[in-house]
């Protein structure tokens, strides 16, 4: 792996402000060539309650600081993260296999929420309410949560943890984050960008080990009183159980099962190319991308034929050796289930257009697949593909495409193309998602809200709404006035 910065390369666990190894290791994989490219740490419970005890300690400090000191150690991390943008990308292609230009973008976008929360530290804003009585005042401040747990996934190993730990630490927050144990190598270079700017030893702590074991002990602990996950639905319900025993609140960014909706008055060009940057971004391994593409009865033929040609041209390859498309899946479980979506469709009378099989590049790599004819019986239309196939469903009335687009467990991110104003606001008030984009393809920004409804999660993270949920409130009356 070629670093400018060798250093930023770790292989330990972070807790305390000390790198911590164990005797015990699990191998990371460059999902590109199956070579191990590292091993880290397996903590144990022992550790993971040093862990623990490490955030509580440094809580205390950390809180008392004013929100502009807070805000200015954010801010140096900020710039520490865009010093060594190349270095971090090139760690996140190599540990997760999306393209170089990806990993870099996703560095940028998770910088964008240090950068966010270091000025929205600064607006943790409370009320003075008319009280109704002339002798007292009615106050309500708000306060950090405290010590908070994050979980995050493997497919934007930067930018999931910077989505989290900005607004907590901004809030007055510390935080102990278990990365995915497939791509932990992103958030220790994080933590060693994060002790430069001067962030407190205990204030960011990352473990690494046994997912389960981990978990079970960031759930069960009562020093803890927050949980922040991300990842798949299944995975969210079980965390979301175990904190309550301890009433813990939480965050939930889960799994998705996007509709994009191509009406007839679309721009078809535009459609056709916001269509391919939702769903083969990061391989389709992304929790908003397009899961399920509609098009309308009158353009359909044509929209397909040009959507499968220009699916036919994105390029595949290694992230590291060339501006490639589209980059290997994560790991062989992930090949199989693409293998099997695609599978179940055709055998349920779905047609291929492009792609369809695996690469002729072997290993983790997958044609970018487009299969027309798709329909309601096939295990694309309920379940989150996660992988780069777009299923292209014919609908004929807007009424239907709606009861097909909430058909779903999931309420995520929607998609639709129009250019009819009143059909514009009938559809998005129509959806059952907590996020809809109207003629563009890919809505992730740091300034507005994230997250979904239904079996999607719970919460919010960028925007005003983020600092939210790592605060609590306090109502104070003041009596004898
Ligand atoms: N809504 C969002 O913002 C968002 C963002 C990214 C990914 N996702 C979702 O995440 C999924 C893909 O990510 P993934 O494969 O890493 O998901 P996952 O649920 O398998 O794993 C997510 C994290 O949970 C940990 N984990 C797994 N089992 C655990 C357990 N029993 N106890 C504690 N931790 C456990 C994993 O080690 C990992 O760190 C997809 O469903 C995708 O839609 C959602
Ligand atoms: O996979 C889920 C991520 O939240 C995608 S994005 O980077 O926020 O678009």
């Amino acid at each position: 792996m070629k670093l400018h910065d060798t250093s930023l390369f770790k292989q330990q666990a972070y807790v305390n402000g000390e790198w911590v190894s164990a005797d015990k290791t699990l191998p990371v994989h460059n999902p590109a060539t199956g070579n191990v490219i590292a091993y880290i740490p397996m903590l144990g419970a022992s550790d993971i309650r040093t862990a623990i005890k490490a955030a509580e300690s440094a809580f205390h400090d950390w809180r008392a600081k004013t929100a502009a000191e807070r805000s200015t150690l954010l801010r140096q991390w900020y710039r520490l993260i865009l010093d060594n943008q190349d270095d971090l990308a090139t760690l996140m292609t190599t540990e997760q296999g999306k393209p170089l230009r990806e990993s870099k973008a996703e560095v940028g976008y998770g910088a964008s929420f240090i950068e966010w929360y270091a000025e929205e530290a600064k607006r943790a804003y409370g009320d003075l309410i008319p009280a109704t009585r002339s002798s007292q005042r009615i106050m309500v401040t708000r306060e950090p949560v405290g010590v908070v747990a994050a979980i995050t996934p493997w497919n934007f190993p930067n930018a999931m943890i910077a989505r989290k730990v900005a607004p907590a630490l901004a809030a007055g927050c510390t935080i102990i984050i278990k990365p995915s144990e497939l791509t932990p190598l992103s958030a220790f270079a994080m933590a060693e960008l994060a002790e430069r700017a001067g962030i407190p030893a205990g204030v960011i702590n990352i473990v690494t080990g046994d997912a389960k074991e981990i978990g079970a002990e960031l759930t069960s602990s009562t020093i803890i009183r927050k949980l922040s996950f991300t990842g798949s639905t299944a995975v969210g319900k079980l965390l979301m159980k175990q904190c309550a025993d301890s009433v813990k609140k939480v965050s939930l960014e889960l799994g998705g099962n996007a509709p994009f909706i191509v009406f007839d008055d679309a721009n078809v060009e535009q459609a056709i190319q916001g269509a391919i940057a939702s769903k083969y971004r990061n391989s389709g391994q992304t929790c908003v991308c397009m899961n399920r593409l509609f098009v309308q009865e009158g353009i359909y033929d044509e929209f397909v034929e040009k959507f499968a040609e220009a699916v036919s041209k994105l390029t595949v390859g290694p992230g590291l050796d060339g501006d490639f498309n589209q980059g290997p899946l994560i790991n062989e479980a992930a090949l199989l289930k693409t293998k099997s979506m695609v599978d179940d469709a055709l055998a349920k009378k779905g047609r291929l257009l492009t792609g369809g099989r695996p690469h002729s590049l072997g290993g983790l790599f997958y044609e970018p697949t487009v299969l027309a004819n798709a329909a309601m019986d096939m295990k694309c239309y309920q379940e989150e593909i996660f992988g780069p196939v777009a299923p292209v469903f014919r609908f004929h009335h807007e009424d239907d495409v709606i009861t097909m687009a909430n058909d779903t467990r999931y309420g995520l991110a929607a998609y639709f193309y129009a250019n009819d104003l009143s059909r514009v606001f009938r559809v998005t008030e129509s959806l059952e998602y907590g996020m809809v984009a109207v003629n563009e393809g890919v809505l992730s920004t740091e300034v507005a809200p994230f997250g979904g409804i239904k079996e999607s999660g719970i919460g919010r993270e960028g925007s005003k709404y983020g600092l939210d949920e790592y605060l609590e409130m306090k109502y104070v009356l003041l009596g004898g006035i």
